[in-house]
């Protein structure tokens, strides 16, 4: 099961940009972005910022349907984000049919280590829904690879991803905060942009990028 966040964190990390929310991450000693190509193919509306609901897909020649990631879809609280792990699979493991399933069941948006399909319907029928994932491809996961967990930890893009982290996605990319630590790493983040907006401010008085970031001694 994923955790329950509460609306007021969801609200705040929605305008808080990824750079930020990563930079914070790393302030606990952890990495929090996933790779860059993993990246946004589908924009929704404004930042995806969800709790992790996770699914493993692997090679296999098994015909079946991707039965874990149909039930994450199906049975995820509303405001989750599906996170399909496939090791940069270069197939599908997303289309129009899991879209018309995730806005049916209110879940947030989509990350996949993975391709996504359908791209015409889905920015035509669900164009608030937000998909982050490797490319675009138009090869079905059927048949070449299968779904083997639901709800447990993975791996995405260089970073383990835990049921119940929360995912933050914009047009930079990918961040996941660990569970344990969301309510530290807002409180890092916040504090991030409120320095970056003094030295931005700084910058433009001064005329001069190193006088407007010597106060803090980073970028
Ligand atoms: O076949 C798939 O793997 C996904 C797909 O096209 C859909 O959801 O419409
Ligand atoms: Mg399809």
């Amino acid at each position: 099961m994923t955790t329950k966040l509460s609306a007021d964190t969801i609200t705040a990390f929605r305008s808080i940009a990824t750079a930020s929310v990563a930079d914070a991450v790393e302030l606990s000693g952890r990495r929090g972005y996933l790779s860059g190509g993993i990246r946004q193919m589908l924009p929704g509306t404004g930042r995806l910022v969800g709790p992790a609901a996770t699914v493993l897909e692997v090679p296999s020649p098994d015909p079946a349907p991707p039965a874990h990631a149909l039930r994450a879809i199906d049975e995820s609280e509303p405001g989750s984000v599906v996170c399909i792990a496939a090791g940069g699979a270069d197939v599908a493991v997303w289309g129009g049919l899991m879209s018309a399933g995730a806005v049916a069941n209110r879940v947030a948006g989509a990350v996949l280590d993975a391709g996504v399909r359908d791209i015409e319907e889905i920015s035509r029928d669900y164009a608030d829904f937000p998909i982050y994932a490797r490319g675009s491809v138009p090869a079905t996961t059927v048949g070449r690879y299968r779904t083997v967990s639901l709800n447990e930890p993975v791996e995405m893009g260089g970073v383990a991803v835990r049921p119940g982290d929360l995912i933050v996605a914009d047009t930079d990319g990918v961040v996941c905060v660990p569970s344990d630590s969301v309510a530290e790493v807002l409180r890092a983040a916040l504090e991030i942009e409120r320095r970056e907006r003094e030295q931005t401010a700084l910058i433009l008085e001064s005329g001069s990028l190193r006088g407007g970031i010597e106060k803090h001694g980073r970028i």
